[in-house]
């Protein structure tokens, strides 16, 4: 039974045949047409009437928003003005590909001078076209394959819109070549609980059809799986549906020990998913939706009202705010405009909010405002710091502006190193193991050519979270996890056992989370943790923490001495 592993994201299980991305097809070359015009014309209209009727069907099948993109893409695919340029070139001579393909080229270019939201739409052109260019050569669609029963989706990476659109139904698990554990593909993949294991880099050689087994908590795709194995894999498949169903309980180890579990939110959109699946409060709630799309800083209304719609969910409960993180991934040209050749390691996160001072104090200004007319318990804390001065100057800040717990991000191995500093001058540290492995690693986050590298089970990341988990303890102040590795389980259990006392994550890694947790005491964390940070690397830690954490349980379940 071959295997080949990846990064799994979360602890599904899935078993079916691989059904494979379908490439673009290849640019069609600007030859001269053997046939007739007329003749080609013809041939054009009926790929165009297929794939938009495709389109149509597909969008009545998925529904919801995917019907309203779908239908829209198959109104693209029809537009006169589109047909129009086509049949120019027919006339010209030229062949049904290449008149499709550069007549859609130009528009899209057009639609991308116009910006807005017509340019959003650009990129949706060029999938229609391809799908029309397919057609005309008799190729599969490009793109999600439909092949009318269950299946294993494998692709190469796939597009935020291709993810959001998946018939889960259909769609049993993805495999993806590329990507890490912070990837777009593996944040939405947790969000839609879907099954998932990215950054195989040998799913090259799964073939149409092939019957694999997913084993996302092992990180592995089984190739030539047995009856025996398919077996328990659809017993694990249907105990992990129970787990998901299984009665609401606060977070707690074996023990009896708290570990609240919190959510990570990225609107106010997401409150009641997370009250719903059992969220203790929220450990990191990303205030960057309301500054992104706009051209200036939104007024202190506009953001006390979206604060405040968040706070009130969570009456008693813990929420922390954190302030803007502009800046790299998310740039804001009325924070920052100067070019930047490495902007990850520019003025992003608080340094840009210190240099905007006013931008900062309008911020806190509404979130008091928005904490004086709810019951949430509220902290604000800053990202990307890298010096107690900074810690410091923050939490002084905030203060100032009424809000009376004040704490950081622990995202840079600078503070890290210096947690126990650190921690005398605030009141609390929320990991980023997201933005911590980014830059412990000097890995792009966001580039795939290193997403190997962008690995948090990675012993250099250990080590700096036991240095903060150990200031936590030394000085009685609360650190928690906010990153996406506090929805790895059994990462979960070892970050508890390496001082963390809180985890935040996606609300749709609670069920898994808190299920793990239960399964060990804070003894036995403490032992997992300890193994893992023996290892040498990320495969080794993941590895050595699962053995251990094996070997604790069975030693639960078999006590040592029979009766
Ligand atoms: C939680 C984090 O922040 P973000 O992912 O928003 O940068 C992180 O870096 O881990
Ligand atoms: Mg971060």
């Amino acid at each position: 039974m071959p295997e080949l592993s990846g990064i799994g994201v979360g602890r599904g299980i899935a078993a079916g045949p691989v059904a494979r991305m379908s490439p673009p097809p290849p640019a069609p070359a600007d030859e001269a047409s053997e046939r007739s015009a007329a003749a080609e014309t013809e041939r054009v209209q009926k790929a165009v009437a297929e794939v938009a009727a495709e389109l149509e069907a597909r969008g009545r099948t998925a529904g919801g928003m995917a019907r309203d993109v779908l239908e829209a893409q198959a109104m693209m695919a029809q537009d006169p003005t589109l047909h129009e340029a086509v049949a120019t070139r027919l006339q010209a001579g030229k062949t049904g590909e290449y008149a499709v393909h550069e007549a859609f080229a130009e528009f899209r270019a057009t639609l991308e001078e116009l910006g807005g939201y017509l340019g959003e739409r650009a990129s949706d052109l060029s999938d229609v076209s391809q799908r029309v260019i397919a057609s005309l050569r008799g190729l599969p669609a490009p793109g999600v394959p439909d092949p009318g029963h269950p299946f294993i989706l494998v692709a190469e990476d796939l597009a935020p819109a291709d993810t959001a659109l998946l018939n889960l139904d259909q769609v049993q698990a993805l495999v993806t070549i590329q990507g890490g554990p912070t990837s777009h593909t593996a944040i939405l993949a947790r969000e839609k609980s879907i099954t998932a294991i990215v950054g195989v880099a040998e799913a090259a050689s799964l073939t149409e059809g092939q019957q694999v087994i997913v084993d996302a908590g092992a990180g592995a795709v089984i190739t030539e799986p047995t009856q025996e194995q398919l077996d328990e894999a659809q017993a694990r498949r249907a105990a992990h549906a129970a787990q998901a169903e299984a009665p609401i309980t606060p977070g707690a180890l074996a023990d009896g020990t708290a570990v609240p579990l919190l959510a990570n939110l990225g609107s106010a959109k997401s409150t009641e998913k997370a009250v719903a699946l059992g969220a203790e409060g929220v450990g990191l709630f990303r205030t960057e939706f309301l500054f992104l799309s706009a051209d200036e800083a939104p007024s202190v209304e506009e953001q006390r009202e979206a604060y405040q719609s968040v706070l009130e969910a969570f009456p008693g409960q813990k929420v922390v705010v954190r302030a803007l993180d502009a800046g790299a991934d998310k740039p804001l040209s009325f924070l920052n405009d100067a070019p930047e050749e490495n902007p990850a390691l520019g003025l992003r996160g608080l340094r840009a909010l210190m240099a905007n001072e006013q931008i900062l104090r309008d911020q806190l200004t509404a979130l008091a405002q928005a904490q004086e007319s709810t019951e949430a318990d509220v902290w604000v804390m800053a990202p990307m710091v890298s010096t107690v001065e900074e810690a410091e100057a923050f939490t002084a800040l905030a203060k100032e502006h009424g809000l009376a717990t004040a704490g950081v991000m622990v995202e840079v191995p600078s503070i890290a190193l210096m947690a126990d500093e650190l921690l005398s001058r605030t009141d609390f540290a929320s990991i980023g193991t997201n933005d911590l492995t980014q830059y412990t690693m000097a890995a792009d986050r966001l580039l795939g050519s290193v997403a190997s590298l962008q690995d948090p089970w990675h012993p250099a990341v250990l080590r700096l979270i036991r240095e903060v988990g150990a200031a936590g303890i030394a000085s009685g102040k609360p650190v928690g996890v906010c990153g996406e590795a506090a929805a790895d389980p059994l990462l979960a259990v070892v970050l508890v056992g390496l001082g963390v006392n809180t985890l935040s994550m996606s609300p749709a890694a609670l069920a898994e989370v808190r299920a793990e947790l239960k399964l060990h005491t804070l003894e036995q964390a403490r032992g997992i943790a300890a193994a893992a940070l023996t290892a040498a690397t990320a495969g080794q830690a993941r590895e050595t923490a699962q053995q251990a954490a094996q070997d604790a349980v069975q030693d639960t379940v078999q006590p040592a001495v029979p009766h």
